[in-house]
């Protein structure tokens, strides 16, 4: 019997702009076009529009031109200079970046959505969303960060995942943005593990088209674990199995390892940032790399004692341990990522990390402040504050209640 072949192509969309979300499209769309038969050529890149001025130091800016210093469109400069003038400055992006600032025009029909937004921005953004996307979409959701409320702490890919009914996986790593886009080499780490109707293709006749799963599975974070209809990706799609996802991300810059466990590696990108705030601050101090390398140890261990303690059924260590969304996306961020660098920063001039923030990052966002906040308002609702010294340390920080000079003290093992 002659087998029906995938004719139609993903779809691709980028929901969000930043740094790493141009990053993202520029490296999405070079392996568009390296993949026709899989996905469509033009990448759709989400852009949440403002009036940006062309910087003077770009090689874009032309004094002698009439819209030197006027206020211009971000997504009308991005689609006419090929760059992001404000966010990833320098670097050139490939004609099929397409910026869309329409969230709903940017989504329509596209069957996979790369959610690179800063955290505080997804419910917003994916309510825009709900009733205009296409109900067999897939998502990767590549924001570092968690969703706490009152009925607990979800993972951002679970997030995305239950407000827009579709299956949502998660890309984290040691990735730098600045330097994947300059193409420096680099590993990240890409968990998806969709639902078995999505490895079918084509679809027997007569088999369902849509299956019950569950989006959260039920942990002692998510005491209410939700399931939902999920719609299977239809057979005239190319599947979505490990290794047409990874033609989606892997460059020859950009190193991918594919796994299964969505929760390590979303929860392993958000607790990192909480761990780089502690770097910066013990390196404000000027103590240098012996303390820095004693929050990290710490840190580490507070990242896999977080996920036993409420992700039990879902996480594996040897994500943290293995993959380089663990232990060597600790480690870059501690060395050089914004968290660590503002952190340092605040403590240096004696200023507040949120000051940093508005001064020196242009419109970028910090992920480690507000995570801080959410882990320790969530470890307050388990009273495991103390189980966790450095997340807990990091807040009281933040906080003003105890000084940076006390994280030897405050981390130290009571055994
Ligand atoms: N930059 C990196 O090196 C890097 C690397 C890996 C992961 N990440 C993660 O990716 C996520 C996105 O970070 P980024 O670096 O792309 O962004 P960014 O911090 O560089 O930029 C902030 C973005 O937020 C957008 N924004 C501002 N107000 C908004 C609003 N009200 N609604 C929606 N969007 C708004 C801005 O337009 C901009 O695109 C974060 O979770 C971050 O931790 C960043
Ligand atoms: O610059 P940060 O601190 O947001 O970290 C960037 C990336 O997450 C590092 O992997």
């Amino acid at each position: 019997m002659a087998t029906l072949a995938a004719h139609k192509k993903h779809k691709v969309t980028i929901v969000g702009s930043g740094n790493w979300g141009t990053t993202m499209a520029k490296l999405v769309a070079e392996n568009t076009k390296a993949h026709p038969t899989l996905y469509e050529l033009n990448v759709q890149m989400w852009v949440f529009e403002e009036e940006v001025t062309i910087p003077k130091n770009s090689r874009h800016y032309d004094p002698g031109s009439e819209l030197a210093n006027k206020p211009q469109k971000l997504s009308e400069l991005i689609n006419n200079l090929h760059e992001n003038v404000k966010y990833l400055p320098n670097i050139t992006l490939p004609p099929n970046v397409i910026a869309n600032p329409s969230i709903v025009d940017a989504c329509k029909d596209s069957t996979i959505l790369i959610f690179v937004l800063p955290h505080q921005f997804i419910a917003r953004v994916c309510d825009q969303l709900k009733g205009h996307i296409v109900p067999y979409a897939r998502a990767i959701s590549c924001t570092k960060g968690v969703d706490v409320s009152e009925k607990g702490i979800r993972l951002l890919s679970e997030s995305i995942g239950v407000r827009l009914n579709i299956y949502c996986g998660a890309l984290s790593g040691a990735n730098i943005a600045s330097e994947i886009a300059l193409e420096k080499y680099s590993e990240t780490t890409v968990a998806y593990d969709p639902p078995p109707m999505d490895s079918r293709n084509p679809t027997p006749k007569g088999s369902p088209t849509s299956s019950t799963v569950d989006l959260i599975s039920p942990s002692k974070a998510n005491p209410s674990a939700r399931s939902a209809r999920l719609q299977a990706l239809p057979s005239d799609y190319p599947p979505l199995s490990h290794e047409n996802v990874r033609k989606l991300f892997h460059r020859p810059y950009f190193h991918v390892r594919m796994v299964s466990d969505v929760a390590g590696v979303s929860l392993g990108g958000a607790l990192k940032n909480i761990i780089a705030l502690a770097a910066g601050f013990v390196d404000g101090l000027g103590w240098g790399d012996n303390a820095k390398a004693a929050v990290m140890r710490v840190g580490i261990l507070e990242m896999v004692a977080f996920g036993k303690a409420f992700f039990a059924d879902s996480v594996h260590t040897s994500t943290f341990t293995e993959e380089s969304c663990g232990v060597a996306d600790v480690v870059t961020s501690c060395m050089g990522g914004r968290n660590f660098r503002c952190a340092k920063m605040s403590i240096e001039r004696g200023v507040s990390i949120d000051e940093i923030e508005q001064s020196e990052l242009n419109g970028q966002k910090l992920q480690g402040t507000s995570t801080a906040y959410e882990v320790n308002s969530f470890l307050k609702s388990q009273g495991m504050e103390d189980d966790f010294p450095l997340f807990t340390a990091v807040y009281n920080i933040l906080e003003g209640k105890v000084k940076p000079e006390q994280i030897p003290d405050l981390i130290e093992r009571k055994d």
